[in-house]
């Protein structure tokens, strides 16, 4: 699995409601695991998420692209950063949530989602040090399921033909 991450985030303020403080201070919205259907499980709000709120962190083993295509049979919970800044000795890593994770690994993909990933960058003086955050990209309604556009715009999903991308 691919996420977009949109964001690089660093230089904070070290006051005010800044993307790395509102993800240092942890979740404050509770949220619902919910059976999707075919989907499998998901994330559903119960309150009103307001528009560019931090709404989770991803969290797993943080493992290197090699390693990821090592551990094939179980890549669902894999968040790849890939389309990131984040290489390190030109091994790409993977945020692997498949043994060590949270909640936020049961959100689902869209084509049109309403959540954002953002790489933030958590300590001022190592690029190392980073984090990927979860923002809601509008206000989210009370019971709507939490999604994620999976799929960068320069990486084609397996089902996608000639550009086209097959949407859920
Ligand atoms: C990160 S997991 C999300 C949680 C997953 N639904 C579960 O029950 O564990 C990613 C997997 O969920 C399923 N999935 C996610 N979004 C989907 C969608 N829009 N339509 C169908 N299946 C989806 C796919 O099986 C995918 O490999």
């Amino acid at each position: 699995m691919l996420h977009k991450v949109t964001k690089v985030e660093q230089n904070q303020r070290p006051s005010g409601n800044s993307t790395r403080q509102t993800l240092v201070e942890g979740r404050q919205i509770p949220l619902v695991l919910f059976w999707e259907g075919r989907k499998g499980w998901g994330l559903r709000t119960i309150f009103k998420i307001p528009k560019n709120v931090f709404v989770g962190e991803y969290v797993g083993e943080v493992i290197t692209f090699a390693e990821a295509k090592r551990r094939n049979k179980h890549t669902k919970y894999q968040f790849s950063l890939a389309t990131a800044i984040t290489k390190l000795d030109n091994k790409f890593l993977v945020i692997d949530a498949t043994s060590l994770g949270n909640e936020t690994r049961f959100i689902n993909h869209s084509c049109n989602p309403n959540l954002v990933a953002k790489l933030v960058i958590t300590n001022k003086y190592s690029e190392h040090d980073f984090r990927i955050g979860f923002y809601s990209m509008r206000d989210i309604e009370p019971g709507e399921e939490l999604t994620l556009n999976y799929y960068p715009t320069n990486v084609k999903p397996k089902n996608s033909k000639k550009g086209r991308t097959k949407c859920w």
